[in-house]
């Protein structure tokens, strides 16, 4: 029996996902294995292009969605027996049950944002409860608020990008209230993708800014920096904002240039991460090399306290050590480098294993 892609739009859940394995077992045909899963993607992609642009269906689809929780930006984690964080989803219904017992109207979940959906198409919000006592919350949803700076880093895989993006959108609604022309109120959709200025009609969408990260070689060695604010013992690829009308290149070759004095000859891009630290940022990741015998470094001075260049021994080393060392007078030890949560530390990777390779 084969399915018909119109049969699978709309109702690609659970169940389609088990009848879609089977089949792949029966079948073992890999052609098919990709249409269903090109199927399940395209239908949820479109499920939430239509939330977006369709306040009514949004209200009904929060009504059975699901809500990540955030106290005047902290996000709501939960610890499992084994010390692990994860993401509590509350039940929109949960939440309904948290505001009526602490006297609140229901109304405050309609300023939920719409962030994603799990693969059974059950829509998810992210919602902050800041006007609401923390305690009594974190009490009732056996959890605790954790600032993101470290929730972040304390949850893995697919949520840790979850958090920061329900934050990055809450906060951005938290600053857009008014247009930045008329000074006029401005008013979201129910999906928290856009707000429009009453006077003008005037549509603004969530902003980020656009920024490089680049871990510079000679062949030999990469170049890693600190800036003062860094914790201590911290090295990190070279970082900065592009400027307006920079290409990606144009961005990452002025930064290197800038910040230690090299001029870059080759680039690769590597990936891309949307970072919420201080506010969201889309950063670039790239690869680039200099030529050895123009490898000397020479700090502007402002930004950075130190760059140095590492050998494959060393930033394996750096690589082992998960949290800040400390030598025994308390002061920063050994060079470590950002968890793997940061695209820096896949930088970093990539560098080391292609080393090793060469
Ligand atoms: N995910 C990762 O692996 C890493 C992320 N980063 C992030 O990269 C970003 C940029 O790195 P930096 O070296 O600090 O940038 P940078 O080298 O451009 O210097 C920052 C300065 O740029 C100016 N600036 C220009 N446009 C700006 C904007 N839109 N927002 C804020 N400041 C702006 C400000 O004067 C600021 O002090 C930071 O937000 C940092 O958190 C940095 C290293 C690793
Ligand atoms: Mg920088």
């Amino acid at each position: 029996m084969y399915f018909t892609p119109s049969a699978w739009r709309g109702r690609c859940g659970k169940v389609q996902l088990l009848l879609c394995s089977r089949r792949i077992e029966a079948t073992a045909d890999l052609r098919w294995r990709r249409w269903c899963c090109t199927v399940c993607y395209v239908s949820r992609i479109r499920y939430l292009m239509r939330l977006k642009e369709d306040d009514e269906a949004c209200r009904g689809a929060l009504q059975s969605g699901s809500v990540l929780l955030y106290h005047k930006l902290a996000p709501l984690l939960r610890q499992t027996e084994r010390g692990i964080y994860q993401l509590p989803l509350l039940q929109a219904t949960d939440v309904k049950g948290i505001l009526g017992k602490l006297g609140k109207d229901e109304e405050l979940l309609n300023t939920s944002v719409l962030v994603g959906c799990s693969e059974s198409e059950v829509a998810q919000f992210s919602l902050d409860v800041g006007s609401l006592e923390k305690a009594a919350v974190e009490e009732m949803c056996g959890g605790v608020f954790i600032d993101l700076r470290k929730a972040f880093f304390l949850l893995k895989g697919p949520d840790a990008p979850l958090v920061a993006k329900g934050q990055a959108l809450i906060r951005w609604h938290q600053t857009h209230g008014y247009c930045s022309a008329t000074g006029q109120p401005t008013e979201r959709n129910q999906a928290g993708s856009q707000r429009v200025c009453l006077k003008t009609g005037a549509t603004y969408y969530p902003q980020m800014a656009p920024v490089v990260i680049v871990l510079v070689s000679d062949g030999r060695r990469c170049l890693l920096a600190r800036q003062s604010t860094f914790p201590p013992g911290m090295y990190s690829a070279l970082a900065g904002f592009c400027d307006m009308g920079e290409t990606t290149g144009e961005a990452l070759r002025r930064e290197v240039a800038e910040e230690v004095g090299l001029e870059v000859e080759s680039l690769q891009y590597s990936g891309s991460q949307h970072w919420p630290f201080p506010q969201s940022s889309f950063m670039v990741a790239c690869h680039a090399t200099v030529s050895p015998d123009n490898a000397e470094i020479n700090l502007s001075g402002a930004e950075l306290e130190d760059a140095r260049w590492f050998t494959r021994e060393e930033i394996e080393e750096s690589l082992k050590r998960k949290v800040p060392p400390r030598n025994l007078m308390g002061e920063p030890g050994e060079v470590w480098v950002p968890p793997s949560s940061a695209i820096a530390n896949k930088l970093i990777r990539e560098w080391a294993n292609q080393q090793r390779k060469s």
